[in-house]
């Protein structure tokens, strides 16, 4: 039976052994004395707080190149996310088979929704659909939306909302990108940056004026 201890576990996360214990216990997890933690039994702890030992099943709607992509990506399955149904509002797509499955109209997402169970919808429409595709799923019982749209969605109390942008990530690496340059035409690491007012702040959040060496 593979076990590790808190100091090891602790030392790659860079964290107290200590506090790391006292987190563990919350889990009902206290491992043994001299022996550690069963690593198979800690980790079934962990996803199971998590939400990861159920089955949730996902309708991604909007099947286009990333609606499409998305759905052929065997990723979600195994952290126990299956796509249950593959959503798109035109009608030539309907009954064409996308990663296995075919498409369904939107017509129809009401009742797709609720004979899967359905909680979590992904939403890969263009802008200018997503917040009525949005209140769609919300009516129909959807609590959990993960958004690729770039737009900002307004939903009602109890219903969660993750946007995720690609450009976003791509701007902070650029600004990682002009702060390496400056870097460089400084002459050496860890120099005090003139950078354009500006740039002295990063899109995810503060970066400190001296980078590390
Ligand atoms: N977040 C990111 O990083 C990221 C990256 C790429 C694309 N996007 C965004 O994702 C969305 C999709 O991009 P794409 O390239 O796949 O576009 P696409 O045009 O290829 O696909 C959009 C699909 O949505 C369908 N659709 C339109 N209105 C709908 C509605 N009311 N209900 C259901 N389906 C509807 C269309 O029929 C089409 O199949 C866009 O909003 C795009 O800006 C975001």
């Amino acid at each position: 039976m593979p076990t590790v201890s808190s100091e090891e576990l602790a030392a790659a996360a860079g964290v107290n052994s200590a506090k790391l214990r006292k987190d563990f216990s919350y889990l009902g997890s206290y491992g043994t004395r001299g022996v550690g933690y069963d690593v198979e039994y800690l980790v079934y702890q962990i996803s199971r707080e998590l939400g990861l030992t159920q089955d949730w099943p996902v309708v991604i709607v909007g099947i286009g190149n990333l609606g499409a992509a998305l759905a052929n990506y065997g990723g979600f399955a195994s952290r126990g996310f299956r796509v249950a149904a593959l959503i798109d509002a035109d009608p030539a797509m309907a009954g064409k088979p996308v990663a296995g499955m075919p498409v369904q109209h939107t017509d129809d997402l009401e009742s797709i929704i609720e004979e899967n169970g359905v909680s979590i919808g992904v939403i890969a429409t263009p802008a200018g659909a997503a917040q009525q595709v949005c209140d769609r799923l919300v009516a129909a019982g959807v609590t959990s939306i993960l958004n690729f749209a770039p737009t900002v969605l307004s939903v009602p109390d109890g219903v969660d909302v993750r946007k995720v942008d690609l450009s976003i990530e791509l701007q902070i690496l650029a600004f990682h990108e002009q702060r390496k340059a400056g870097e460089e035409a400084a002459g050496e690491p860890g120099t005090v940056l003139q950078a354009p007012k500006e740039t002295g702040k990063g899109p995810d959040g503060d970066v400190p004026a001296v980078m590390p060496a």
